[in-house]
């Protein structure tokens, strides 16, 4: 079997980066393209040595479908309008998706499910082991301790992310509500701000706090009379979401088409 060709979209970027120096040093995979917007200044840029690794022989180009017609897969981590995009051309190019791309909204979200069905996609708010297997703890923990327990999710990241609250912590509640077997979208509690007034018995609240340079930081506290519980994760580095899509890469490559999530791909699924 030859190399796993792989294009990275927002190959410029913080995870982009990243994405470009796993593939460079993993084995059976080969660094096809890499995509940045129209007018980014890294477009001609040689993508490698922007990520630290030796020059790749390749350029930052912007139109996506020439690179992904000659492709396995492509890993994306950009913007929400490109990944819509990319999605529907990973379909039309039938090669796997994986999506790390947070802060998409309902109709981005319909559209990728289109996409997928002529593609396999692999999307996920997080593509670390350690955050999957607390999304499994936490819906074992709402199960277990009912709505006589508030839940709230508190995270911390960088200075510079754009959206809130991040992708992991709306996985975490999804997690939550279905632990209580309910819809997260009329139980959130987001951005309480003035005299919000007492808080609703069997809200999923959350809290977004923003600084510095930290990598993403996701606790889940279920407070309840007299005692409290939390459940934890930080991310120290961000090579783990890397490692995370270069592993939804190999796996959903040859896939039949559909939306899978990270804990398809980690085995976590009934666990
Ligand atoms: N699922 C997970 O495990 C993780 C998910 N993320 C998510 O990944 C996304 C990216 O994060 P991060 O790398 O920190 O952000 P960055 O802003 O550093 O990187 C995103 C890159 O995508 C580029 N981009 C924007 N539009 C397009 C386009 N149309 N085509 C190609 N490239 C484009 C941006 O260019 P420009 O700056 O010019 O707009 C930028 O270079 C976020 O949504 C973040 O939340 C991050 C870490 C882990
Ligand atoms: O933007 C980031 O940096 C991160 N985004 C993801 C999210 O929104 O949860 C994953 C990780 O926490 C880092």
């Amino acid at each position: 079997m030859g190399e796993l060709r792989i294009v990275v979209a927002g190959a410029a970027g913080r995870m982009g980066r990243m994405i470009v120096r796993a593939i460079h040093e993993a084995a059976g995979m080969t660094l096809a393209g890499a995509l940045e917007r129209e007018n980014s200044p890294w477009v001609d840029h040689d993508p490698g040595p922007l990520a630290g690794c030796p020059a790749s022989g390749l350029t930052i180009v912007t139109d996506p479908l020439p690179l992904m017609l000659n492709a396995d897969a492509i890993i994306d981590f950009s913007s929400p309008a490109a990944t819509v995009e990319l999605a529907a051309l990973a379909a039309q190019a039938r090669i796997a998706d994986v999506i790390g791309t947070t802060g998409l909204a309902d109709e981005d979200l319909d559209r990728i499910d289109a996409a997928a069905r002529h593609a396999p996609i692999v999307r996920s708010g997080n593509m670390s082991l350690g955050v999957n297997l607390l999304a499994a703890l936490t819906r074992r923990a709402a199960a277990a301790l009912g709505d006589e327990y508030d839940i709230e999710i508190v995270e911390m990241h960088h200075r510079m992310k754009v959206d809130a609250p991040s992708g992991t912590a709306l996985m975490l509640g999804e997690a939550a509500a279905a632990g209580r077997g309910i819809a997260l979208k009329s139980h959130a509690a987001r951005g309480r701000d003035g005299v919000s007034g007492a808080r609703r018995k069997g809200d999923i609240g959350f809290a977004s706090l923003r600084g510095g340079t930290v990598v993403g930081d996701h606790e889940v506290v279920f407070a309840g009379e007299g005692e409290r519980l939390s459940l934890a994760h930080h991310a120290e580095d961000r090579m783990l979401f890397a490692y995370g899509a270069l592993k939804a890469a190999r796996w959903a490559h040859g896939r039949k088409p559909g939306l899978y999530a990270m804990a398809d791909v980690l085995g976590l699924k009934d666990g």
